[in-house]
């Protein structure tokens, strides 16, 4: 399967086209919905989850609430494009440190950096979410869950601390990142494969975790701190009991690139929301001057929402996955390939 997405942050709607859906899912409005107001909650969202009440508009590839194997496209209106579209709006010559203002305003030969945040924004996170709560409807047809949670923001786990450290924040014009955890159950071994580099269902993990904005780091399982012991250790012992088991999971559910049947864990850190209250210096490229990075208003953290998404790309790959090696042209085909491929695992 693939998708792309389209859409700038203050334009008229964001969209996703997805491609090679089996036909016969159920498409569940109400559900995409709940996942997009997920993605919009949390603590220390800006003024701009005000204005916005995601809810999507299905263009093609579903009838009566089920696919039938077209492109899947999907959009979400923009409510403050009405707010932005006869505006007088300030051309923007004063690059934000941390965006990809001035490196998209050089490569792509704009003045006016608006052209480079308007499609750079996490805005696009929102057409993510619709395409991953498809996934996630895919999955939940397989018995495969896939969770998220906040462990940190700002370094802080306590959840009362985390909102004092928001308000501090806030009040000092600065913003705060955190690390999230995913985990995937109930995936079967065989997922990914170790013959090519670019099959591997790490490797796969990683690259979708990291094309979410503003994460700056993934680890699978023990990851970091399991360069710091013993081999004793950190590798998780087979045991038969009916079928192989670990006694524990250190590896995330990952060995050699293939998922071994235990739950997927994955972590990710989301750096702190890079537009600043208190702007970070920086330089005007018309007149090379210093000044001070350009403010109209922003997110102090993001980290909850980022976690919705984060579920969202791990539930693609994890059902695109699964479609190379279940797939079928319609989800009967799939769910009847899922049995035989269970009573072979079983039988093994
Ligand atoms: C859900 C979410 C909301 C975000 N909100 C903001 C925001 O309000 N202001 C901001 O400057 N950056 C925000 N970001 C982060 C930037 O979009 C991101 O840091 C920027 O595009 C640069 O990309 P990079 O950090 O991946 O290099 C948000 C990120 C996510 C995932
Ligand atoms: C709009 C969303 O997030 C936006 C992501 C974002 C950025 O620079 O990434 C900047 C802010 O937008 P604005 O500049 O319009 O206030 C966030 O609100 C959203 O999550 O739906």
């Amino acid at each position: 399967m693939r998708y792309l997405t389209s859409g700038e942050t203050h334009g008229e709607a964001l969209t996703a086209i997805i491609e090679g859906l089996p036909s016969n899912l159920p498409v569940d409005v109400n559900f995409i919905n709940s996942e997009l107001r997920r993605r919009q909650g949390g603590y220390g969202r800006g003024g701009r989850m005000a204005i916005e009440q995601d809810t999507i508009h299905i263009l093609s590839g579903v009838r009566e609430g089920k696919t039938i194997g077209s492109p899947l496209s999907l959009m979400i209106l923009n409510r403050d494009f009405e707010n932005w579209k006869d505006k007088e709006l300030k051309v923007i010559t004063r690059p934000r440190p941390g965006h990809a203002d001035l490196s998209g305003a050089i490569k792509y030969n704009q003045r006016d950096m608006r052209n480079i945040l308007e499609r750079a924004s996490a805005r696009e996170t929102a057409a993510r979410v619709a395409v991953g709560s498809i996934a996630k409807t895919l999955l939940n047809m397989l018995d495969i869950k896939v969770k998220s949670s906040v462990l940190e923001i700002g370094g802080i786990r306590d959840e009362n601390e985390r909102i004092k450290a928001i308000d501090k924040a806030k009040k000092e014009g600065d913003t705060l990142g955190g690390i999230i955890e995913v985990i995937i159950e109930g995936v079967p071994v065989g997922l990914g494969s170790h013959v090519q580099w670019d099959r591997k269902l790490d490797a796969i993990l990683a690259y979708h975790i990291m094309s979410v904005q503003a994460i700056k780091a993934v680890e699978i399982g023990l990851g970091f701190e399991s360069a710091k012991k013993p081999g004793s250790i950190v590798h998780d012992g087979i045991y038969y009991d009916g079928e192989f088991l670990r006694a524990t999971n250190n590896a995330g559910g990952i060995e050699g690139g293939i998922s071994n049947g235990m739950p997927i864990i994955a972590r990710a850190a989301m750096k702190p929301i890079p537009t600043l209250k208190k702007p970070l210096k920086s330089v005007d490229i018309n007149t090379k001057e210093q000044f001070e990075a350009a403010y109209e208003r922003s997110d102090v953290t993001a980290v909850e929402a980022a976690s919705v998404v984060l579920e969202s790309v791990c539930a693609w790959v994890i059902a695109d996955e699964c479609m190379k090696k279940f797939g079928g042209d319609s989800i009967e085909e799939i769910l009847n390939n899922y049995k035989m491929y269970k009573k072979y695992i079983k039988e093994f």
